[in-house]
C-alpha cells in the first residue's frame, strides 16, 4: 500500500476490543457478590472476571468493533440484547472489568444522552431549565449563555421560554432537549432510544443538523434504537446484537435493517 492509500484509511475513534458484562439475575446472590468482591478490593486483590458465578450470565460476550470518523452507527437487537449495557460501558458509566475501551487522543468530549426528556424540571421555566440539563452534560453556565441563542433558535420556543416547563406539551419538551444536546459541541455522541419526533419538520431538522456535525465533521453518533425509519436516512452502519453477542455488523444499512426485520 502506497503513504497516500495509508493515508486514506479512516482513524479509528473509538477501539472496543474483548469487553464483557456480567450481571446477576438474583438480588440476593447479587448482594452477596457485591460483599465479597469488596473484601477482595479490601486485601488489594481483583475480583476474577473470567467466569460466571450462580445465577451470573453475560450481558455483553466478547464484544469487539472499532468506531471510525463519520460513522453513523445504528445499534440494534432485541429487548435485553445489550444496547443500553454496552452504550453505558462506552461512556463510562460502567466500569470495563474485562476487556478494554479505547478513545483516540483527540476525543475531548463524549456525550450520552439516555432518555432525552428526563431532568427537567416541571415548576422551572424553559430557560431555567435549559441551565440545568446543560448543566448535567457538563457544561459551565457560561458555555451555555454561548450556546442560549442556538437553543432558542433551534427549538423554536422562544415564546414559552419563561413559561415553566409543566406547561409544555411532549413535543415542546423533545424540541428544547433536542436543542440543548446538539448545542453541545461533542465528539462522540451517544443515544439510548432517545426520542421520538412528532413533528416531521422538526425530525428532519435534527437529523440534518446530526448530519452535518457528527458524519460531515469526521465524529461519530450511536444511536441504540427501534425506530430505524427514523435514523436510516442518514445512517452508514449498523451493529445488532443478540443476548450480548455481535451477530453482525454492516455498511449495508439498508439490507441490515432488511436482514434484521427478517429473522
Ligand atoms: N443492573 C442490572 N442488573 C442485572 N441485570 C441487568 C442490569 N442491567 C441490565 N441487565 C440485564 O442485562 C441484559 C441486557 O440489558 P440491556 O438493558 O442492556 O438491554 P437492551 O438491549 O438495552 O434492551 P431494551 O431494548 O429493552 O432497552 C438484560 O437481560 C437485562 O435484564
Amino acid at each position: 500500500m502506497s503513504t497516500d492509500e495509508a493515508t486514506l484509511e479512516p482513524t479509528v475513534l473509538l477501539k472496543v476490543t474483548g469487553l464483557y458484562k456480567k450481571f446477576c439475575k438474583d438480588l440476593t446472590y447479587n448482594m452477596y457478590y457485591g460483599i465479597k468482591d469488596l473484601i477482595t478490593y479490601f486485601f488489594g486483590l481483583k475480583p476474577g472476571y473470567s467466569s460466571l458465578r450462580k445465577k451470573e450470565f453475560w450481558a455483553l460476550n466478547d464484544i469487539n468493533f472499532n468506531i471510525y470518523e463519520g460513522d453513523i452507527v445504528i445499534l440494534a437487537g432485541v429487548n435485553g440484547s445489550g444496547k443500553t449495557t454496552l452504550t453505558r460501558m462506552l461512556a463510562g458509566i460502567y466500569e470495563t472489568e474485562r476487556g478494554t475501551i479505547e478513545y483516540h487522543k483527540k476525543i475531548k468530549k463524549i456525550i450520552s444522552v439516555f432518555a432525552i426528556k428526563s431532568g427537567f424540571n416541571s415548576i422551572l421555566t424553559g430557560r431555567e431549565n435549559i441551565y440545568l440539563k446543560a448543566a448535567y452534560y457538563g457544561m459551565s453556565r457560561k458555555e451555555t449563555e454561548a450556546n442560549m441563542n442556538f437553543i432558542i433558535s433551534f427549538s423554536e420556543i422562544a415564546p414559552y421560554l419563561d413559561t415553566p416547563i409543566g406547561k409544555y406539551s411532549s413535543g415542546m419538551k423533545t424540541r428544547l432537549a433536542m436543542a440543548i444536546v446538539l448545542s453541545i459541541k461533542s465528539d462522540i455522541l451517544f443515544i439510548d432510544e432517545g426520542f421520538s419526533f412528532s413533528d416531521s419538520k422538526f425530525k428532519a431538522k435534527c437529523y440534518a443538523f446530526l448530519k452535518e456535525e457528527y458524519y460531515n465533521k469526521g465524529k461519530a453518533l450511536i444511536i441504540a434504537t427501534h425506530r430505524f425509519e427514523e435514523i436510516n436516512d442518514i445512517a452508514n452502519r449498523m451493529i445488532v446484537l443478540e443476548n450480548g453477542n455481535i451477530i453482525n455488523t454492516t455498511r449495508d444499512v439498508t439490507q441490515g435493517i432488511r436482514d434484521y426485520l427478517a429473522n
